[in-house]
C-alpha cells in the first residue's frame, strides 16, 4: 500500500505565527514507518519526498508516484535508502542489495522500480536529477567519518557523509547520519542556516518515552518541535536546525539546493538566538 501526502513549503512570516498543532501540520512527519506500506510526502522544499518503507514480511514496490507525473518515480529523480531496522534486501535497477542496519543505499536516475523486502524499516529520500549516477551501497565503514563536538557542550558526535561531495556521487542529494555520543544530546549547536539548500531530519533511536526537542525558525525567532523516534522534520532554507534530546538518539540528515557544500554554512553565535 501506498500512501503518498503533499506538503507545502511555509515562508518565514507564516511560520512566526504559527501555534503549535500549525507548526507540526506543516514541518513535522508523523507515522512514516508502518507494517506492511509505503508512506511518502511530497515536499514542495526542493522537491525532496521523505518517507518509509516496512516490509515486514512481504515484498513492496514503490513503481510510480503520481505526485512525480511520471511513467516511474526515479524517471527523473536520484534516491538515498538508509535501512534504520534489521538487515533487509533492496531491489533497483534488476540488482538486489543487502542493506543491514546503518547501510545507506544510492540509487540513480532511471532505476525503475524499487522493491523493499525482510525485517528492514527504510527511510526514503528522493530529490529531482539530471544524470544517472550508479547505484552504489554504502556501508558506515564506507562513509566519510567527521566528529563534531565535544562533551563539555554536551554535543559530542559523529558524522558519517555517506551520499556527499567527495563521497559516492549524486546530482544534489547529500545525505548522511549523526551519532552522538554517550552523555551528549545536542546536535548542531551552535546552529547554521544554508538558504541555497532544505535539509529534512530523521531522529531515529530515541528510547520509548524518551523525545527529541527539534530547533527551528529563524534565529531570532526560534520554535521547537518535540519528536518521538523515527519521525521527522522538515527544515526549510530559511530555518536553524538543530534539536536537544532527554536521551541518546541518532539522525539522518539530507539536503537538496543549489550547492553540496557540506561545511557550507552560515554560522549563528548561540548568544545571538531568540
Ligand atoms: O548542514 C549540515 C546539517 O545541518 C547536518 O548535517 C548537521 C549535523 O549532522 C550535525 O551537526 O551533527
Ligand atoms: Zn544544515
Amino acid at each position: 500500500m501506498l500512501t503518498v501526502t503533499t506538503l507545502y513549503a511555509t515562508d518565514p512570516e507564516t511560520a512566526k505565527g504559527l501555534d503549535t498543532a500549525g507548526i507540526r501540520d506543516r514541518f513535522h512527519v508523523a507515522e512514516m514507518f508502518a507494517e506492511g506500506e509505503i508512506r511518502l510526502t511530497y515536499t514542495h522544499y526542493d522537491r525532496m519526498i521523505v518517507g518509509g518503507a516496512v516490509p515486514a514480511g512481504k515484498e513492496l514496490t514503490l513503481d510510480a508516484v503520481a505526485e512525480t507525473g511520471t511513467e516511474t518515480w526515479l524517471a527523473r529523480r536520484e534516491a538515498g535508502i538508509l535501512n534504520i531496522g534489521e538487515t533487509g534486501t533492496v531491489t533497483a535497477g534488476g540488482e538486489s542489495y543487502e542493506l543491514a542496519r546503518g547501510d545507506m543505499l544510492y540509487i540513480g536516475l532511471g532505476a525503475g522500480p524499487v522493491s523493499f523486502a525482510g525485517p528492514g524499516r527504510f527511510y526514503i529520500v528522493s530529490t529531482p536529477a539530471h544524470k544517472a549516477y550508479p547505484t552504489t551501497l554504502i556501508k558506515p565503514e564506507d562513509a566519510n567519518e567527521v566528529k563534531l563536538g565535544s562533551a563539555e557542550t554536551s554535543n559530542d558526535r559523529t558524522i558519517y557523509q555517506c551520499i556527499h561531495e567527495t563521497g559516492v556521487q549524486s546530482c544534489q542529494l547529500v545525505m548522511g547520519y549523526t551519532k552522538l555520543h554517550s552523555g551528549s544530546v545536542w546536535n548542531t549547536m551552535p546552529a547554521h542556516t544554508h538558504d541555497r539548500r532544505m535539509e529534512a531530519y530523521l531522529y531515529f533511536d530515541v528510547a520509548e518515552g524518551q523525545r527529541v526537542f527539534h530547533l527551528m525558525g529563524e534565529a531570532q525567532e526560534t520554535r521547537h518541535i518535540v519528536m518521538a523516534s523515527e519521525e521527522a522534520v522538515l527544515s526549510p532554507p530559511w530555518s536553524i536546525h538543530s534539536g536537544v534530546g532527554t536521551g541518546a538518539y541518532t539522525f539522518c540528515w539530507a539536503m537538496a539546493g543549489d550547492n553540496m557544500a557540506f561545511t557550507d554554512m552560515d554560522m549563528l553565535a548561540v548568544a545571538d538566538l531568540k
